[in-house]
């Protein structure tokens, strides 16, 4: 059995890995309703200057339409889906924790990923928590110190749920590192808080 209260993180923030919170057929189910329904869209961002476009999708939802700005370009949040709604709904029942948005991205094969970062945009809730759900190829997922440089590497399920909270953002980065061995699709959903 898992333990879902231990932190992952050995000093300055908490990490909790729920493992899988979905019975296999509805994290297949919600796979492929996430990949059907949700308004996809290649990313842009600004790397070294030059304005570039990622082959990862990337979708933001939430209650409001906020403004949210994510690597360098501004987005407004869609209203929630259905799916999305049972989402949180779970999400929220797993952690105690409230939400009001969230930030999708589809990684189309191992070759796409995310480089270190921090999860810090000045108008998410200070030291909230962010929940990570997983449906599809099962992938690494990293994080760094960011003085220490010491590393934590957990595996992200098909169905799972991941909670990074407290200053887990201040002090660490994370990553999802591409992989030449997968060639199938993940879809992450990271539900947050927007303060206004
Ligand atoms: O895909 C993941 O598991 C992580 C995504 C992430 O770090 C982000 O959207 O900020
Ligand atoms: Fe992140």
């Amino acid at each position: 059995m898992i333990d879902k209260t231990k932190n992952w993180l050995p000093k300055d923030g908490t990490v909790h890995y729920y493992g899988i919170v979905f019975q296999h057929q509805d994290a297949v189910h919600y796979l492929e309703r996430l990949l059907s329904t949700i308004a996809w869209r290649n990313d842009e961002a600004v790397m070294f200057g030059k304005k570039i476009v990622t082959k990862r999708k990337v979708a933001w939802y939430g209650e409001k339409p906020f403004e949210y700005t994510y690597s360098n370009t501004t987005k407004y949040a869609l209203p929630w889906t259905k799916e999305l709604l049972e989402l949180k709904t779970i999400v929220e029942q797993e952690t105690g924790e409230t939400f009001n948005s969230c930030l999708l991205n589809l990684y189309h094969t191992g070759e796409e990923g995310m480089a270190w970062h921090s999860d810090a945009e000045t108008d998410l809730k200070k030291d909230g928590a962010i929940a990570s759900l997983s449906f599809g190829a099962e992938r690494k997922f990293a994080f760094k110190h960011k003085t220490t440089k010491e590393k934590i590497e957990l595996l992200l399920e098909h169905g799972s749920l991941l909670v990074m909270k407290d200053t887990t953002q201040t002090f660490w980065l994370h990553r999802l590192p591409p992989t030449r061995l997968i060639n199938k699709p993940r879809v992450n959903l990271t539900f947050r808080t927007i303060s206004h």
